[in-house]
C-alpha cells in the first residue's frame, strides 16, 4: 500500500476535482456494457457529451488477464473526461484492476447498481446492497491507493431513508461523485418503470459531493427537467444516448446520419468496437424505421463484417431518403402530436427515444410507464426483449381467440381457423361468407390459369366462362342469405 496521506492528499476531491478536472460537466454518457465503448464515446462527445463511463469492466479478470484489459479498455488521447467503471465484491482485486487504468482515466467508478442475473450469479452490482461494510471496504481501498478519485454508482432502496444512508456512508468511505439510479433493484425488464427523481432529490440534499441523477431521460428537454427536480450536478443517460447519441445537442438527427458518422469512426478508429457493439448500435439507431424494412432487419441480425454493416447502412439511407423526399434535416413542430400513449409523434427516419410496447393488461407483467424504456445492465439486445414480448403477445392473441370461439357455444364456427365468424351451413366447407368467397375466388383463379384455349368460347375470357362454371358446380350450396351470417 502507498503512503494514505500523500495519496489522498494529492488527488482533487468531490467539488474539486469535478469543476478542475471533469470541467463541471452536466451532461453524461453512462456505463454501459457492450455500448459505451470507444467509438461510440467518440461520437458522443462529439455531440454534447461532457463525460463518458467505459462500459462495466470485470475487475477479476482485468486484474489477471493481459488479453482482456488490451481488448476490452481501449481509449485515445482526446477521450477525456473519461471514468473507467468495474465491478467487483473483493477490495484487493478492485484495487489490482484499478491500478492498470489510473494513468489512463480522470476516476474509477464501482458499478453498485446492476440487477441483472450475472451480477446476482457473481455476486456484484446491486446484489451488494446489503453488504455496506464490503462496498465501504471497496470505496475506501482505492481512494487511499489510488492517483485517481473513486466514484460510485448505486440504485435506490423502497426507502428513501436507507438510501440517504447508504449514499452518506460511500461518501464517508472516500467516493468523490454519487451517481443515482432511481430505480430500485426490482425496476428492470417489464418491471422497469419510471425513475424517483424525488429520492435522487433526497439523496443529492444529504451529502457534500457532487452528484449524478440517472433515469427518465428521453428528450433533451428532460435534462433540464431533471437538474431542476433534482438539484443534481449532472444528468446521466443511457438509452437516451443509444438512441440519439445527439441528445444533449437537442438536435433530432436522421438516423442514417448518426449511423454512418459512428461506421466512420469505427473505420477511422481501429479496435474501436467489435462487430457485436457495432450492430447492436445500429439496430438501436435505425430502431424506428426497421419494422418498415423487415428485409434489412434480417440482414443486419445476420451479417458479420463491417462491409456488410456499412452496404446496410448505406441501403437503409438510400429508402429513406427516397421516402421524405430528399430531406436532410428535421424541424420540429411548435406543438407535438401526441399518439394515444401519450408519446410524440415523429417522423420514423429521425432518432428518437425508444418506448417498449404495452403489455396486454392480463399477461402477467405489471403496467409500462411510457418513460419506461426497459434496461439492459449485461448488454443484452433490446431485440431479444422485444422478440420476447412479441411472443407473448402472439401467444395471448391465440388464448383470447380460443376464448372467444368457447363462448360462441354450439353455433358451428367458420372452417377457416383464421376467423371467429358463425360457419354459413350453406358453405360446402362450412365457411363463413367471408372466406367461402376467398376460397372461391382463389380457386376460380387457379382453375382459370389451367384453363385451355380449346375451352374459350369467342368473345368469352377464360376466367369469366370457367369461373362460372367453377362456382356452380363445386359451389352449388353457395347460395348466402346475409341473414344467417355473422
Ligand atoms: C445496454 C446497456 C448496458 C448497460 N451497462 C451498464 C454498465 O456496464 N454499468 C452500469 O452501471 N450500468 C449499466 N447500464 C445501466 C445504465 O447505466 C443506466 O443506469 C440505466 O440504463 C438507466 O438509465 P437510462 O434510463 O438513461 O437508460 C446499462 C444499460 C444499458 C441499456
Amino acid at each position: 500500500m502507498t503512503d494514505l496521506n500523500a495519496t489522498t492528499q494529492r488527488k482533487l476531491k468531490g467539488y474539486d476535482f469535478y469543476k478542475s478536472v471533469l470541467n463541471s460537466p452536466k451532461y453524461i454518457v453512462a456505463p454501459m456494457v457492450d455500448h459505451s465503448e470507444y467509438a461510440w464515446r467518440v461520437l458522443s462527445r462529439r455531440y454534447n457529451s461532457q463525460l463518458c463511463y467505459t462500459p462495466m469492466f470485470h475487475a477479476r479478470l482485468f486484474a489477471e488477464s493481459e488479453n482482456y484489459r488490451r481488448t476490452q479498455f481501449i481509449t485515445g488521447p482526446e477521450d477525456r473526461p473519461l471514468i473507467v467503471q468495474f465491478c467487483a465484491n473483493d477490495p484487493e482485486t478492485l484495487l489490482k484492476a484499478a491500478k492498470h487504468v489510473e494513468n489512463d482515466c480522470d476516476a474509477v467508478d464501482i458499478n453498485l447498481g446492476c440487477p441483472q442475473g450475472i451480477a446476482r450469479k457473481g455476486h456484484y452490482g446491486s446484489f451488494l446492497m446489503d453488504e455496506w461494510d464490503r462496498v465501504c471496504d471497496m470505496v475506501k481501498i482505492l481512494h487511499e491507493n489510488l492517483n485517481v478519485p473513486v466514484t460510485c454508482k448505486i440504485r435506490v432502496f423502497p426507502e428513501v431513508s436507507k438510501t440517504i444512508e447508504y449514499a452518506k456512508r460511500l461518501q464517508a468511505a472516500g467516493c468523490q461523485i454519487l451517481t443515482v439510479h432511481g430505480r430500485t433493484r426490482e425496476m428492470k425488464g417489464h418491471k422497469t418503470g419510471i425513475a424517483d427523481w424525488e429520492q435522487i432529490r433526497a439523496v443529492k440534499a444529504a451529502l457534500d459531493i457532487p452528484v449524478f441523477a440517472n433515469g427518465n431521460i428521453c428528450y433533451f428537454e428532460d435534462v433540464d427537467a431533471c437538474l431542476k427536480a433534482t438539484g443534481c450536478d449532472g444528468v446521466m443517460t443511457a438509452e437516451g444516448n443509444l438512441y440519439n447519441p445527439a441528445l444533449f445537442t437537442g438536435e433530432l438527427p436522421p438516423c442514417w446520419k448518426m449511423a454512418e458518422e459512428y461506421m466512420q469512426i469505427c473505420k477511422e478508429y481501429p479496435n474501436s468496437a467489435d462487430i457485436g457493439p457495432m450492430r447492436a448500435h445500429l439496430f438501436k439507431i435505425f430502431a424506428p424505421c426497421l419494422t418498415e424494412h423487415a428485409d434489412l432487419r434480417t440482414d443486419l441480425a445476420a451479417k458479420h463484417t463491417f462491409e456488410d454493416l456499412w452496404e446496410i447502412t448505406q441501403e437503409l439511407k438510400r429508402r429513406l431518403l427516397a421516402a421524405t423526399n430528399n430531406a436532410q434535416k428535421y424541424d420540429p413542430p411548435a406543438e407535438w402530436g401526441l399518439d394515444s400513449r401519450g408519446l410524440r409523434i415523429l417522423p420514423t427516419w429521425i432518432c428518437q427515444p425508444h418506448f417498449r410496447p404495452e403489455l396486454p393488461q392480463d399477461s402477467g407483467a405489471p403496467s409500462q410507464s411510457n418513460e419506461g424504456a426497459s434496461t439492459s445492465e449485461s448488454g443484452v439486445l433490446d431485440e431479444v426483449a422485444q422478440a420476447r414480448i412479441r411472443r407473448k403477445e402472439a401467444k395471448l392473441e391465440v388464448v383470447a381467440s380460443k376464448k372467444a370461439r368457447k363462448s360462441l357455444g354450439k353455433l358451428p364456427v367458420c372452417a377457416s381457423m383464421a376467423c371467429l365468424n358463425v360457419g354459413s351451413t350453406k358453405c360446402a366447407f362450412s365457411c363463413c361468407k367471408t372466406c367461402c368467397r376467398a376460397k372461391a375466388v382463389n380457386e376460380r383463379i387457379s382453375v382459370a390459369q389451367n384453363d385451355s384455349t380449346e375451352n374459350r368460347k369467342d368473345g368469352e375470357s377464360v376466367s369469366e366462362s370457367r369461373a362460372a362454371e367453377f362456382a356452380c358446380q363445386a359451389h352449388r350450396t353457395l347460395v348466402y342469405r346475409e341473414d344467417e351470417l355473422v
